[in-house]
């Protein structure tokens, strides 16, 4: 049944009025993709609607005309197995009108209805084109950005924006500048006269924010720094921003596989950064075709191929759209017989004399006890902005460290700094990561760390079960180097948060071990970080 499968998508969350026939036993497919395009300003959800109102049943049309051309079975047999759909993420008025149009021709040709998630569609794109196994994913399109990777049945979200998409958040600056909409690709073309200038730079663990970058960028543009400086910067700035996420969830999953879906992977200097830095840690990078790219169908009949095989299907009753529909909601039924991601598989054992951590080389003398930590530096990054953050966070790993000692965490004893050589000697601590040591009483430990750190007004900036060290029920933190000061409780909720994440993308039974962390947290620090932490996971932290 399998290899004869054919499946029609239709897409339309957004901007793409798409249909597609997806044939497996050829691996063809045909795309219909109808776009709209703004007169002014952004996507207005309501004009949005308007073009899918009228575009979809024409794709649907041209794709179901191409599924009766090319369909060699009986006159009587439907064409298709099934009609597969984008249920959300997306604009709710679109989603609606993908999904009226979807059930209407499921009952018209009496097949199954499939409804597929956007997001996920995005990443198996890209792992069925690359033929990868337990890939990390990027997604980077105009309403998310996130990394993703499997995990006990289900995509879990190893890091995302902060604030919005990023391909959104380019397009707010280019309004801003008075150019069309998509701005995208207009800030491709124009970053390549540009120079570089300083703009702001902000990674959390896995996590990212773009809210600071681009009012910078709207300020300086208003302070007449040329546009092509400012469109050059961006770039530099909010691609190795996602390079250096993506190369931390390679380091922390131990996976040597990262593909790229979503709109904003149509852009060569992202798609360049990603591709030096999976090559130089020996990693395959994938990135689909552009139009596999951009939103559009032949994504969604393919995830929706892999789910009909699995049985996946939806009953009318069950198939309204869902606008915040995430990816960690979907539970994976297409992936039930295939191997897990091994957690740590690239890590270095214990009696290596160097790791290579996501920034930096360590070497290890736990006979002189001790550690050398260089932070090499990235070609993928400018040479400006790289300077600049091994040097910050050098300085800033050294402060920290004996300052969060100071206030009773466990941390490596310091010898030596050189900031310039972005080099650190260290205590030799713990006998290997938590990661590798996971209990619900270090993690206890790990809480009341950072409540200790919060209290003191710090943030670690990273605390991940590889951030860690254990040794017996003594638990070390290390790698301050994304540390800072701060009073907002939104800081130090998010510093939990990393470290959840963290827990859930790597731990076989996260949810006593969530527990665990919790409790420690709570018998030092501030019972409304907790409150802010439940906020923070509430949140479908997707604005447009
Ligand atoms: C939920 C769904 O509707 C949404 N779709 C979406 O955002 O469309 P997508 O095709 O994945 O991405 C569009 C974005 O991709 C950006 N884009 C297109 N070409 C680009 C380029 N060459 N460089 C940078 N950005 C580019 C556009 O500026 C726009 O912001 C999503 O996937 O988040
Ligand atoms: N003081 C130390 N004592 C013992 N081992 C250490 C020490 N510092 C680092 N290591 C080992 O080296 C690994 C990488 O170190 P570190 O996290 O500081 O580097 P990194 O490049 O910032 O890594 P990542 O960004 O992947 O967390 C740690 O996971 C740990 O196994
Ligand atoms: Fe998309």
């Amino acid at each position: 049944m399998t290899d004869t499968l054919r499946i029609l998508g239709i897409e339309g969350t957004a901007w793409a009025a798409s249909a597609a026939v997806f044939d497996a036993e050829r691996d063809e497919i045909v795309i219909e993709s109808d776009a709209y395009q703004p007169e002014s300003g952004g996507i207005h959800p309501r004009e949005a609607a308007e073009h899918m109102h009228e575009a979809v049943p024409r794709v649907v049309e041209r794709a179901l005309e191409h599924a009766r051309e090319t369909h060699d079975g009986p006159a009587d047999e439907p064409p298709v197995d099934a009609v597969a759909f984008s249920r959300g993420p997306g604009l709710g008025p679109c989603l609606r009108i993908v999904g009226t149009a979807a059930r209407a021709l499921s009952q018209a040709i009496d097949v199954p209805l499939v409804g597929v998630n956007h997001m996920v569609a995005h990443l198996e794109i890209g792992r069925h084109t690359a033929d990868f196994d337990a890939p990390v994913c990027l997604n980077a399109s105009g309403a998310n950005a996130h990394l993703l990777a499997y995990r006990n049945g289900r995509y879990r979200v190893l890091g995302e924006t902060m604030d919005t998409g990023v391909g959104n958040a380019i397009d707010k600056f280019t309004r801003h500048v008075g150019w069309s909409h998509p701005g995208g690709p207009k800030v491709e073309a124009a970053a390549k006269d540009g120079e570089y200038v300083d703009l702001p730079y902000v990674v959390k663990g896995m996590d990212f924010s773009f809210s600071g970058i681009m009012s910078a960028a709207k300020d300086a543009y208003d302070d007449d720094v040329p546009v092509a400086d400012i469109c050059y910067s961006l770039q530099e700035n909010i691609f190795g921003m996602l390079t250096e996420v993506s190369e931390r969830a390679l380091s922390l999953t131990g996976s040597d596989e990262l593909v790229l879906g979503g709109g904003v992977g149509q852009n060569d200097r992202l798609r360049e950064m990603l591709g030096e830095m999976c090559a130089q840690r020996g990693a395959e990078f994938h990135a689909p075709e552009p139009r596999f790219l951009r939103d559009n169908a032949g994504m969604i009949a393919v995830l929706g191929a892999k789910m009909y095989a699995a049985g996946d299907t939806l009953a009318l009753a069950d198939s309204r759209v869902d606008p915040d529909f995430r990816p960690d909601q979907v539970p994976v039924t297409w992936r039930a017989d295939e191997p897990e991601l091994a957690a740590g598989r690239g890590k270095a054992t214990e009696g290596d004399r160097q790791v290579r951590g996501a920034e930096a080389l360590v070497d290890l003398e736990p006979a002189a006890g001790r550690v050398t930590k260089r932070r090499r530096a990235k070609t993928y990054r400018h040479p400006a902005l790289d300077e600049r953050l091994r040097t910050e966070r050098t300085t800033l790993e050294a402060r920290l460290t004996s300052l969060a000692r100071r206030e009773g965490v466990p941390t490596p004893v310091l010898s030596d700094v050189d900031p310039h050589e972005a080099r650190l000697e260290l205590e030799y601590v713990g006998d290997r990561d938590l990661q590798s040591g996971l209990s619900p009483a270090r993690v206890r430990a790990v809480g009341r760390h950072l409540a200790r750190l919060h209290r003191a007004g710090v943030v670690h900036g990273d605390p991940t079960t590889r951030n860690v060290r254990v040794d017996g029920e003594r638990t070390y933190l290390i790698d301050f180097g994304l540390g800072y000061h701060t009073d907002h409780v939104e800081d130090y909720a998010m510093d939990l948060h990393v470290f959840d994440q963290s827990l859930v993308g790597t731990a076989d039974d996260p949810a006593p071990l969530r527990e665990a962390v919790r409790e420690g947290y709570r018998a030092v620090g501030a019972e409304r970080v907790l409150e802010r932490l439940r906020d923070i996971e509430g949140r479908g932290r997707y604005q447009s």
